[in-house]
């Protein structure tokens, strides 16, 4: 098992990565000082409750624990307040008070709702991320909870620390090819902002991340959580480097949004936005062409998109973003590469130029 540390100005937490990390729970819940008397609510969906909730329960059950769990159907469609108000129903009527504890056990939307539910239950209690889809290595550390509204996604949440963050590499084989590509997207985000030898590192073990190599998958999720951890103990609330993190996803929201959630997984829309903010950046900020050949070439490697086919309408992909959170007073905000490896948000970009390279990364 490998661990490492995420440092905010108020909390400090801990990320261990391995196979059969499920198993140590109970030692690792006893090492964050979550003791048999606090009642735990397991938060997670239909499809992860038959793989793994079950016998989380029950295992957590046998050395003594009082455990609850609450199912939600999986998919991006029930990241929104009716689902978290039927969830806080749950945990009042298992009786969860201030000293309990949350566990979000599934992928990104599972830990973004059941993380906003411990930010908002009772005012807020403590919550341990137990992510079960590559992806969720970028969700389920620093903070970043809460749902949906229907004009954009994550519009309404918090910042709220997990009490720390567990993933088992094993319950990664289980994932569909599709989730695994999405994972591996956040994967390419982090080593594409922060760390040319990350993006070589990709580029030679594309396939064996492919194949699910355990070792190669803990690798890269502790790598991609070095790159996390090391921007959200500079800046937990985002007030300034932390936006990097957004590299990709000022297109990636919008084509979320206007394609109702139902077209692209969250990586794949992340991945046609880097392919379009790679191109961004050698217009606006005189990046090398090697920037967008190196980007495209290793999302194509992980089996991603860096095109969008379908003809969605150009006014509502501007309008969504000109409301992403990153922009103020309306004015279209980007997260551009000077060179692989080094990122900065860039603000007031001409519409033109968005269009532009809209044109760009779609094959209508
Ligand atoms: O942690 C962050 O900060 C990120 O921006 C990481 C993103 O990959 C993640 O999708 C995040 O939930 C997006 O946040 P948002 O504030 O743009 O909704
Ligand atoms: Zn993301």
């Amino acid at each position: 098992m490998r661990t490492l540390t995420v440092n905010t100005s108020n909390q400090c937490y801990s990320i261990h990565i391995g196979r059969g990390t499920y198993q140590m729970l109970p030692r690792l819940m006893k090492e964050v000082g979550v003791e048999k008397d606090r009642k735990l609510m397991v938060i997670t969906d239909s499809s992860v409750a038959p793989l793994y909730g079950q016998s989380l329960q029950a295992s957590l059950r046998a050395e003594g624990y009082q455990v609850g769990m609450t199912v939600f159907p999986a998919g991006e469609e029930s990241k929104n307040l009716s689902v978290v108000e039927r969830v806080i129903g749950d945990c009042l009527q298992f009786g969860l008070d201030r000293s309990s504890v949350v566990l979000a056990l599934g992928g990104g939307v599972v830990g973004d709702l059941a993380g906003f539910v411990a930010a908002t239950y009772m005012r807020g209690i403590p919550f341990i991320q137990l992510p079960t889809t590559l992806l969720a290595h970028d969700s389920s550390v620093g903070g970043k909870v809460g749902v949906n509204h229907a004009l954009g996604k994550n519009y309404i949440g918090a910042f709220h620390q997990p009490l720390m963050v567990v993933f088992d590499v094993d319950v990664l084989r289980s994932l569909p090819a599709r989730q695994v590509h999405s994972g591996l997207a956040e994967v390419a985000k982090h080593a594409l902002i922060w760390d040319v030898s990350f993006v070589e590192w990709l580029e030679a073990h594309a396939e064996e991340l492919l194949a699910l190599s355990p070792e190669r998958l803990t690798e890269a999720i502790f790598r991609g959580c070095e790159v996390k951890s090391a921007v959200v103990s500079q800046d937990e609330k985002e007030l300034g480097i932390r936006s990097i993190l957004n590299y990709g996803h000022t297109i990636g929201h919008a084509l979320e949004a206007v394609s109702g959630y139902r077209v692209y997984t969250h990586g794949e829309a992340v991945a046609i936005g880097m392919a379009g903010a790679s191109r961004l950046s050698v217009r606006l900020l005189g990046a090398p062409g090697e920037l967008v050949d190196r980007t495209e070439q290793l999302l194509r490697r992980l089996r991603l998109p860096i095109r969008y086919a379908e003809n969605w309408p150009l006014p509502a992909l501007l309008e969504a973003m000109k409301k992403d959170k990153k922009a103020r007073g309306g004015q279209y905000t980007f997260v551009l590469s000077r060179k692989l490896g080094q990122v900065e948000m860039v603000r007031g970009i001409e519409e033109a130029e968005i269009v532009q390279t809209l044109k760009e990364i779609s094959t209508q």
